[in-house]
């Protein structure tokens, strides 16, 4: 049994940052893991790459041969590894053993989450190879100010949920640039109807069936639950790594160390 995180979130959520952040406290508490970069746009890692889809193919080389923008060569690269999914994925996952853990560092174009069936065939693939995985859903706190943002990452989120049917942990990422702990809390773990009152209060009255069927949604999912992350403390990653192993089931018979690490305790 293998087991893997999945990391996705739109650009520039901190997916990159948060794998180097995850790589380097595992390294300091002598935990081995594996960071694979799946992005073939990305140009430089603070993480050892273990293994790399630029190997495969080259985003430059597609945009410059098919005369494609940025996004569709991301897209015509992704295809590219569906399609070698059972050949240079096989053999670059055969290297890792039973027990290895493997992080993916994805690419942040949303429709890959959404509703291109890549990623799905890419899960398909791993849980074919006998891999736990888990998706880890990155949400910037910068846009968590106000409720429609809110909605529309939560809205976001739950299109990965549906698409990829795997666990989900929620991570509400930067908040070392959260000043004021207020504007975020409420968005942590919400209740649908002060959400809903703050969105029929910001959308004209036209919408109030429309606010009321998006917030049962979203509760019915139950999926408003977001882990606030840290970088700048170590018990941050600690805490989130904790609930992801959770998850995967990952050293079920370790003891998980996560007590000195209040999830609600984010300004100190
Ligand atoms: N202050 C702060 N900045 C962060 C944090 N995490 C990431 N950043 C910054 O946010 C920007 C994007 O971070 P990345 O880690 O590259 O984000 P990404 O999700 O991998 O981006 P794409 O792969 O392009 O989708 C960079 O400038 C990072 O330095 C954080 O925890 N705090
Ligand atoms: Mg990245």
């Amino acid at each position: 049994m293998g087991y893997a995180q999945l990391v996705i979130g739109p650009a520039g959520s901190g997916k990159s940052t948060y794998c180097s952040s995850l790589f380097r406290h595992c390294e300091a508490v002598g935990r081995s893991i594996h960071v694979v970069n799946l992005d073939p746009a990305a140009e430089q890692f603070d993480y050892p790459v273990a293994v790399d889809i630029r190997e495969l193919i080259c985003l430059d080389d597609v945009m410059e041969e098919l005369g494609l923008g940025p996004n569709g060569a991301l897209m015509y690269c992704m295809e590219e590894l569906e399609d070698n999914m059972d050949d240079w994925l096989t053999d670059e996952l055969d290297n890792y053993l039973d027990d290895d853990y493997l992080v993916f560092d994805c690419p942040g174009q949303i429709e890959l989450f959404s509703h291109v069936p890549v990623l799905r065939n890419f899960v398909e693939h791993l849980k074919s190879k006998n891999f736990n995985v888990c998706v880890v859903y990155l949400l910037d706190s910068q846009f968590i100010t106000d409720v429609t943002k809110f909605i529309s990452g939560c809205m976001a989120s739950l299109s990965a949920m549906i698409q990829l049917e795997l666990p989900h942990v929620n991570i509400l990422s930067k908040m070392d640039l959260v000043t004021n702990k207020r504007d975020i809390e409420d968005f942590l773990n919400p209740q649908g109807q002060v959400l809903l009152s703050e969105l029929n209060q910001r959308m004209a009255p036209q919408f109030l069936k429309l606010n009321k069927a998006l917030i049962d949604l979203v509760d019915q999912y139950s999926m408003v639950s977001f882990v606030p992350l840290d970088l700048r403390k170590e018990s941050s990653i600690r805490y989130i790594l904790s609930q992801i192993d959770n998850c995967i089931q990952y050293g079920e018979d370790a003891d998980v160390k996560v007590k000195d690490f209040d999830p609600e305790d984010i300004d100190d």
